[in-house]
């Protein structure tokens, strides 16, 4: 009974903890009326124990069948019939059944109890392990409360050293707010200073070159205060100047006059002495062998004295025939003589050219006797043949006549004539216009050839231009038809104008500067039609001298190219030079002589006294 007792007391106690596990436990096996039905019928006396009628198996089936079909049956209890006392037996039969209700009854709470001892052991197993996990969660707890103190101390220190921080930061920032203002004012204080510093460099520049111009101005004023006192010094002087200028001008036209009326006597005499050389002048150049035609033989040539020469071959020398053939010149250049040598010689010439008469200087002999560089010259000034030299000659006396008053214009032109056609050496174009021979005016003393080009020459450097282009066009020319420059006769053409405005005179006067072809007799038919041209035109150039010598009614001048165009300077107006150019190979004696012989009858010939083409200017 003590043991039963124990069970409604676990099961009242059910907020504890362990209660709660046990009623769980029960009421997993009992309902809660069996419970009482089982409380019912052991607290009960056994004399008043009402009967029910709940079989032990109910009870025992009640223990695992779910609580709910329970209550339908407790309506159904009946109350079993009242045994009277006296019935023993039949008191006994109850309490005999009773007994073996209450048997099975123990029976069952006995197996019952068993469970719940089992159950209990577990429990009491589950609530030693759940005190020990309390005890240990409690020293957890412990632990962790201690923890939680520090914690909260150390938060509460950290709290207060936050607070301390955060008060600081906030100091800080002040100061780093205050310390961004100073250095934002700091920089603007720095740019104003570099700005202030800047002008301050600037304004020393400007014034130490301030200075500098100060001292330069005080230089200055210094300085002109000493031209100053010069200048007054010169006004007085120039005024005596001027005076004395006044009285040289008087003087200097005096003598002016003096110079020209020099100069034209002067100018007489030269011409004076000309006319006594006469005016067909011939001279002979012999040309110097070249360093490649050393070893050619030469014949033998000997220079008798300035102007005679002779000339022997050299297989002759020892025979007993006489081969010697003497000639004398005006002149006589040997292969030693200088281009200026030759140049001074022929100079009066081209000054006769600027004293107003029509001259003509030509260079004859055969092919590579040395005419072209007599007549051009080489490379270099040392080179520099007749042309350029007469240029030169005239750009330094136009000077000269310039202070006399004279104002000099000079036109050049240069012409080549091959096969009797003229050709325009200053046209470089292929298609050359035809070009013919005319009188300027109706007196004929004067010609021109038509479409022919003809510069203004201003300098000497003009002038070699204009004779390169020539020479070049020349060359062009002469590589396009076989050497052509050897067979053509060429021409520079130089026209002189001069005015003089006070002594109201004028004059043009012509130089013509030849090249002639080359004198040799050709010995191929191609060059047949080339040589008939050059030998008629030379021999008709002969014709007009030995007409000219022997003072003939006609001159025959409009025979060839060469005698018309030469005309002006041929004819009685006129002086003449004459180069004969010749070299001493053995193997050119024959064309030698030919050329030696030609230029003695040139040189035999003495024009009538050449007249000069002055004439009275119009009063302006
Ligand atoms: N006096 C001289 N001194 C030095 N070299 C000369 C002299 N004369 C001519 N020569 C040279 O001899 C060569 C022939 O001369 P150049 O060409 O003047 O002859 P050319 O008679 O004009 O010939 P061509 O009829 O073919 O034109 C040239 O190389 C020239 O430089």
């Amino acid at each position: 009974m003590s043991r039963i007792s124990k069970l409604p007391k676990i099961a009242t106690k059910e907020n504890h903890p362990l209660n709660r596990v046990n009623t769980r436990l029960i009421g997993s096996g009992l309902s809660e009326l069996d419970r009482k039905n089982l409380l019912t019928n052991h607290t009960r006396p056994l004399g008043n124990a009402p009967t029910t009628s709940v079989p032990a198996q109910r009870l025992k089936r009640a223990a695992t069948v779910p609580a709910p079909s329970v209550p339908a049956k407790k309506n159904k209890v009946t109350v079993a019939p009242k045994i009277p006392p006296y019935d023993y037996k039949a008191r006994f039969n109850d309490l005999l059944e009773k007994h073996k209700v209450m048997k099975s009854d123990f029976i069952d709470l006995k197996d019952k109890h068993g469970e719940v001892a089992e159950d209990y052991e577990k429990v009491k197993n589950s609530v030693e392990s759940c005190t020990s996990e309390r005890d240990m969660l409690k020293e957890k707890l412990l632990n962790s409360l201690n923890d939680l103190r520090e914690k909260c101390s150390e938060h509460d220190r950290l709290k207060l050293d936050f607070d301390i921080q955060k008060h600081e930061n906030e100091d800080l920032q002040r100061k780093t707010k205050l310390l961004e203002e100073v250095t934002t004012s700091l920089k603007q204080k720095t740019s104003e200073l570099d700005r202030v510093q800047t002008d301050f460099n600037n304004l020393t520049r400007r014034h130490s070159s301030l200075r500098e111009e100060i001292e330069a101005l005080r230089v200055l004023s210094d300085h002109l205060k000493r031209i100053s006192v010069e200048y007054d010094k010169l006004q007085l002087d120039y005024k005596e100047a001027l005076e004395s200028i006044k009285k040289y001008k008087g003087d200097a036209e005096a003598l002016q006059n003096m110079l020209a009326s020099m100069y034209k006597e002067q100018r007489d005499l030269r011409n004076t002495i000309q006319d006594l050389k006469g005016n067909i002048r011939v001279y002979c150049r012999v040309r110097p062998p070249l360093e490649s035609e050393l070893n050619k033989p030469l014949f033998n040539l000997n220079v008798l004295d300035a102007c005679s020469i002779d000339v022997e071959k050299i297989e002759l020398l020892n025979s007993a025939r006489k081969g010697k053939h003497s000639f004398t010149f005006d002149g006589i250049f040997t292969p030693h003589t200088s281009q200026e040598d030759v140049f001074n010689e022929v100079s009066s010439m081209v000054q006769s050219a600027l004293d107003g008469y029509n001259v003509c200087i030509f260079a004859y002999g055969q092919t590579g006797s040395g005419k072209t560089y007599t007549m051009e010259g080489g490379c270099g000034k040392e080179q520099y043949g007749i042309i350029p030299r007469a240029f030169n000659m005239i750009f330094t006396c136009m000077e000269d006549l310039k202070r006399m008053g004279w104002e000099l214009t000079i036109r050049a032109s240069f012409l080549e004539i091959y096969n009797e056609i003229i050709y325009d050496l200053l046209n470089s174009s292929k298609d050359q216009m035809n070009h013919e021979i005319k009188m300027v005016d109706s007196k004929g003393t004067d010609l021109y050839v038509s479409n022919l080009k003809q510069e203004e020459v201003k300098s000497s450097h003009d002038f070699i231009r204009l004779m390169i282009f020539a020479q070049r066009n020349r060359q062009t020319a002469a590589t396009l038809n076989n050497e052509r420059s050897s067979r053509s006769h060429s021409v520079a053409q130089i026209k002189i104008s001069a005015i003089n405005e006070k002594r109201k005179e004028r004059y043009t006067s012509n130089l013509n500067l030849v090249d002639l072809a080359g004198s040799e007799s050709g010995k191929t038919t191609q060059r047949m039609d080339e040589t008939k041209h050059i030998n008629r035109s030379l021999s008709e150039l002969s014709k007009v001298i030995l007409s000219l010598q022997t003072n003939q009614s006609h001159i025959p001048y409009r025979n060839s190219k060469l005698t018309h165009l030469l005309m002006p300077s041929l004819g009685g107006n006129s002086k003449t030079l004459m180069l004969v150019n010749i070299n001493q190979f053995d193997n050119c004696f024959g064309e030698t002589l030919n050329s030696l012989r030609f230029a003695t009858k040139v040189n035999s010939c003495r024009i009538i006294k050449a007249k000069k083409n002055l004439s009275m200017v119009d009063p302006l």
